[in-house]
């Protein structure tokens, strides 16, 4: 599976935030999209996700245009997780975590006994099922981070959509949470998220795209991407991207500040 970009104009109304933007995500690929503050990650996602029109150009699955896809086929192929978040209503835990599993349930139906099982297994993978019976307005930004992860495994889609998946997580939850995106890429899904820290690309990313200005600055393998002078130009602050050994998983970049 593919989704494509191709020269991607979109934003609010009439109001541009990102401009002419083109790439291309497969099934077992992460790309990360790095960008400072503001600069239109989460507009681009809510784009190709189809809840905002696009300006100019085209998004395409499979060769086939967003627009020309099903509501219920779309959320087979795409799994999002936004930003956490308040629902109006104090829903548990497992009723978030089953909304991953609508798609595949008739209007008006309940859960079936295999939507419960996938929705527990998706808990159970994330180390979550102690917050099952918990109210979700009621747990912490970091706990409710790891439930709406949760509803897109239960998803089961083959591309994921993570809008900073690692914010509000302490340190174990961060790495394991890279850790589980490595583990889906190698699975065969293809994973798009955006990420504040440069150093999660390098543990995680297959590819990065830069943005800045509300146009694609830089695109490529994190090693190509992620450079002390990249870094200068999106961040404004000076770093050093060094090499590190590790003893049992492949050497790895780092960026540290300088
Ligand atoms: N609903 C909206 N209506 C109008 N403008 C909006 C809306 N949501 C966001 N914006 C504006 O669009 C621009 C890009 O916002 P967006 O949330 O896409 O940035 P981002 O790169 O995801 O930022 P961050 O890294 O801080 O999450 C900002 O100037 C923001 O104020």
């Amino acid at each position: 599976m593919k989704i494509e970009l191709k020269n991607v104009t979109c934003g609010y109304g009439k109001n541009t935030i990102i401009k002419d933007i083109s790439m291309e995500i497969k099934s077992g690929e992460a790309l990360c999209i790095l960008g400072p503050n503001g600069v239109g990650k989460t507009t681009l996602f809510k784009t190709i996700l189809g809840f905002l029109k696009l300006q100019k150009g085209e998004i395409l699955i499979d060769g086939r245009s967003i627009y020309d896809y099903k509501t219920k086929e779309l959320a087979k192929i795409m799994g999002y997780v936004p930003q956490a978040h308040n629902p109006p209503f104090p829903f548990k835990v497992i009723d978030i975590v089953l909304m991953g599993r609508i798609s595949y349930m008739g209007a008006f139906s309940s859960p079936r006994k295999k939507d419960m099982d996938i929705a527990l297994r998706a808990m159970e993978t994330l180390d979550i099922l102690y917050l099952k019976d918990r109210i979700y307005t009621e747990i912490s930004g970091g706990e409710k981070q790891l439930t709406l992860i949760a509803r897109a495994l239960a998803q089961e889609a083959k591309m994921l959509i993570m809008d900073e998946p690692t914010s509000n997580l302490d340190f174990g939850h961060q790495i394991r949470v890279l850790n589980h995106i490595n583990d889906l890429i190698k699975s065969g899904i293809g994973v798009i998220m955006t990420s504040h820290f440069p150093n999660h690309v390098f543990l995680c990313a297959t590819k990065v795209s830069m943005i800045k200005d509300g146009k694609l600055f830089k695109i490529g393998t994190p090693k190509q991407v992620i450079t002390k002078e990249s870094l200068k130009d999106i961040y404004g602050i000076d770093t050093e991207v060094i090499d590190i050994e590790r003893k049992h998983k492949r050497n790895i970049s780092y960026c540290i500040p300088v």
